[in-house]
């Protein structure tokens, strides 16, 4: 990976250049040209195995590109992640509070008595921003899927990031916090301008927010609107099948994918 800076990646929080990745024979993607600008609302799509989670693991530094650049603004340390949700282990004695904290750690925060007042500070505005000060001091791993979810969601937020990475964070969240969540994050990228990239199986949720689309396919992407991106005619063409777009009132379905994304279920509309 390399941090190489062109004149329209200087204003971009994310960059990247003629990116490929590959493992062995395999391309994920290849020639991929992308700029994220400072508060846009970038939702990444696709069936499984198609990158996604690869592309977040390149931006923070963890999977090296097999060609092209990649810069982020700010560098790792100005990156907020929630992870793709795994449960934690119910015996982890870790607080809700400590989870959080460690979004602040290599920001040169808590140093000294005033350092640590500060620190505490911002955790407690980080843990009710979500919600969960309830919680704070439990144990996390006797804590519900939904409600470590919300401590992963305050911890992205609490370094002030420039850049947000999601990897499917509304999953095993209800509908109410699944709400709170996405306003939190389309609050934070409004008036910090932090730039988001959402990686999701469904749009839904989120198209309101949602700026442009990444949709990749088995090597194929398509950069765009969600109007551009979400129509029968470019998905078709992306999974070299008959698929077929359909709008309902604000939603968007896509029918015919079924046999590709077999595991997507609610990314295919169930309407007869
Ligand atoms: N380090 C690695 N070495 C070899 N293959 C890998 C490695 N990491 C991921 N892969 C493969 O690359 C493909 C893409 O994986 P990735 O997790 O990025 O997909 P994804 O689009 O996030 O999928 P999902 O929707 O299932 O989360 C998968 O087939 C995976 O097995």
């Amino acid at each position: 990976m390399t941090a190489q800076v062109t004149d329209t990646s200087v204003r971009a929080a994310v960059a990247l250049r003629g990116a490929r990745l590959s493992y062995g024979d395999r391309v994920l993607w290849d020639g991929l040209d992308l700029d994220v600008a400072p508060g846009e609302f970038v939702a990444v799509l696709g069936p499984n195995g198609s990158g996604k989670t690869s592309l977040m693991r390149v931006l923070l530094g963890l999977q090296p590109l097999s060609g092209g650049t990649v810069h982020v603004a700010g560098g790792n340390r100005r990156i907020g992640y929630i992870p793709q949700q795994r449960a934690l282990d119910p015996a982890l004695t870790l607080r809700g509070r400590d989870l959080v904290g460690f979004g602040l750690d290599g920001h040169g925060w808590g140093v000294g008595w005033r350092g640590r007042g500060q620190r505490r500070a911002r955790v407690d505005q980080a843990l009710a921003a979500v919600g969960a000060t309830r919680y704070a001091d439990e144990p996390v791993g006797l804590l519900s899927g939904g409600e470590q979810q919300r401590l992963r969601v305050a911890q992205a937020l609490v370094g002030d990031p420039e850049v947000l990475l999601c990897d499917e964070p509304l999953l095993s969240l209800d509908l109410a916090h699944q709400r709170v969540v996405s306003d939190l994050i389309d609050r934070r990228r409004r008036e910090a301008g932090t730039a988001v990239l959402f990686v999701t199986h469904e749009i839904n949720p989120v198209l309101p927010l949602v700026d442009r689309v990444l949709y990749l396919v088995d090597g194929r992407f398509r950069i765009g609107t969600p109007a551009e991106v979400m129509t029968s005619a470019t998905l078709s063409e992306l999974y070299r099948t008959n698929v077929e777009v359909v709008r309902v009132r604000d939603q968007i379905h896509v029918v015919g994918a079924q046999h590709v994304c077999e595991d997507e279920p609610h990314h295919v509309a169930d309407e007869d």
